[in-house]
């Protein structure tokens, strides 16, 4: 008898599995707007041409692939947090920054919970409701309790501000907050400016620690440096900060895992400490990070022409996610006879739309209608082509009613 008898089937990713689910189906009005990855008009994956101008320069100078140090490409770690916090920002210049290059997004996330848990023991991570799928399994996976802050309000379908500074308030001192940067995934819903200066108000109050997750800085508005303005109004306060960056978005780099989590201390020989102890837990858990990924950012953003032209493809994506947002609220605005009031569409920002279908009505879409999303009720509307709003109002309208 085998020694794996015990080992039960895992059940498919709420998220991942979506898109294995959208392979398996044959009908060809099929829809994939499952998981956060752009498509094209045309519904096609989508290479940056600056990745592939960047590329084909380092195929030329023929880098070898020795190595990395454990903190990852200097030169990548060093753009990533100017990208992040701005070239100028004096936290940078002040050496306050530590900078571990990682397994893009949820590797960053990941490296800095088992930094919380082997440092933090007693602390928590309080993270919205709802929040990305996998975040409650990386903190439950590194052995970090959480529990949630309201932040959806369905009766609205905006923000909870009320209860969400109540819960942060409510939370034992020196909890580590979990922040979206930008483009709140799922609900697409982002505090206003003057709350975000409220949010950061009750955390400096209750000494609590922000932790910002920021996996689409620049595809969110189309803008690096207005994606990025709740991290950078939490350093200029002077707080010590987490943030864990990812490029699967906005540079289109997702399988090359490329990202990085960023500490802001409140002084240079505390960061080279953190540094040091991040370096100590990512030895062992994969070593060294991918140098690809890292290289191609470090090339694009060290070239002004190619930052340019990926600012300029950035606000492409985004402006596309723009028009097919305004598109889908038209369609549904003129077939809807219900009444039923459907602008939160064009309020929420980034590539996805909390719609409020719940999950027999988000079953329906996909047993009836082909259309492939998670069973929040989150539809990615960077798998959307202009072509498709009216079909997938028709299949949005009937699911509701
Ligand atoms: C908020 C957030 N944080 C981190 C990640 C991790 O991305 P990485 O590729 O590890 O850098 C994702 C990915 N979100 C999309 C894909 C996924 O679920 O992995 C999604 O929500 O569909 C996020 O939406």
């Amino acid at each position: 008898v085998s020694r794996f008898e015990g080992v039960p089937m895992a059940p498919p990713d709420p998220i991942l599995g979506v898109s294995e689910a959208f392979k398996a189906d044959k009908n060809d009005l099929k829809l994939n707007l499952g998981v956060g990855a752009y498509r094209t008009e045309e519904l096609q994956p989508y290479v940056l041409n600056v990745v592939k101008k960047a590329e084909k320069l380092m195929l030329e100078k023929g880098d070898n692939k020795e190595y990395l140090p454990i903190e990852g490409l200097a030169a990548f770690n060093k753009a990533t947090a100017e990208l992040l916090l701005g070239a100028d920002n004096p936290v940078i210049k002040q050496g306050l920054v530590a900078t571990i290059q990682s397994l893009s997004g949820t590797g960053s996330l990941r490296l800095a919970a088992a930094f919380i848990q082997r440092y933090f023991p007693e602390a928590k991570v309080i993270i919205s409701s709802p929040t990305w799928g996998n975040h409650k399994n990386i903190f439950n996976d590194a052995r970090v309790p959480w529990s949630e802050y309201r932040y959806y309000d369905p009766k609205t379908v905006g923000l909870d501000f009320e209860g969400m500074i109540a819960d942060i308030e409510a939370a034992p001192e020196g909890s580590f907050v979990l922040l979206h940067g930008c483009a709140h995934n799922p609900t697409g819903i982002d505090p206003t400016p003057e709350q975000w200066e409220k949010i950061a108000d009750v955390i400096q109050e209750k000494k609590h620690m922000p932790f910002f997750d920021v996996a689409y800085q620049g595809f969110a508005s189309g803008s690096l440096d207005e994606d990025a303005f709740s991290v950078r109004l939490f350093v200029k306060r002077g707080m010590e900060v987490f943030v864990a960056q990812s490029y699967s978005k906005n540079l289109g780099l997702y399988s090359e895992r490329i990202g990085a989590i960023n500490v802001v201390c409140s002084a240079p020989d505390i960061a080279d400490r953190v540094k040091s102890q991040l370096k100590r837990l990512a030895r062992p858990m994969y070593s060294n990070p991918p140098i690809h990924g890292a290289r191609i950012v470090a090339n694009v953003v060290g070239d002004p022409t190619m930052f340019g032209e990926w600012k300029q493809e950035m606000e492409e994506m985004a402006g596309r996610i723009k028009n097919v947002r305004q598109k889908l609220y038209d369609s549904l605005s003129a077939k809807d006879q219900s009444g039923k009031d459907w602008s939160f569409i064009l309020r929420q920002i980034g590539m996805f739309s909390y719609t409020g279908l719940n999950k027999a009505q988000s079953d329906n879409m996909t047993d009836k209608w082909h259309v492939y999303m998670t069973k929040d009720g989150r539809i990615s509307l960077a798998g959307l082509s202009l072509a498709k709003c009216d079909y997938l109002a028709d299949a949005i309208i009937d699911s509701f009613h």
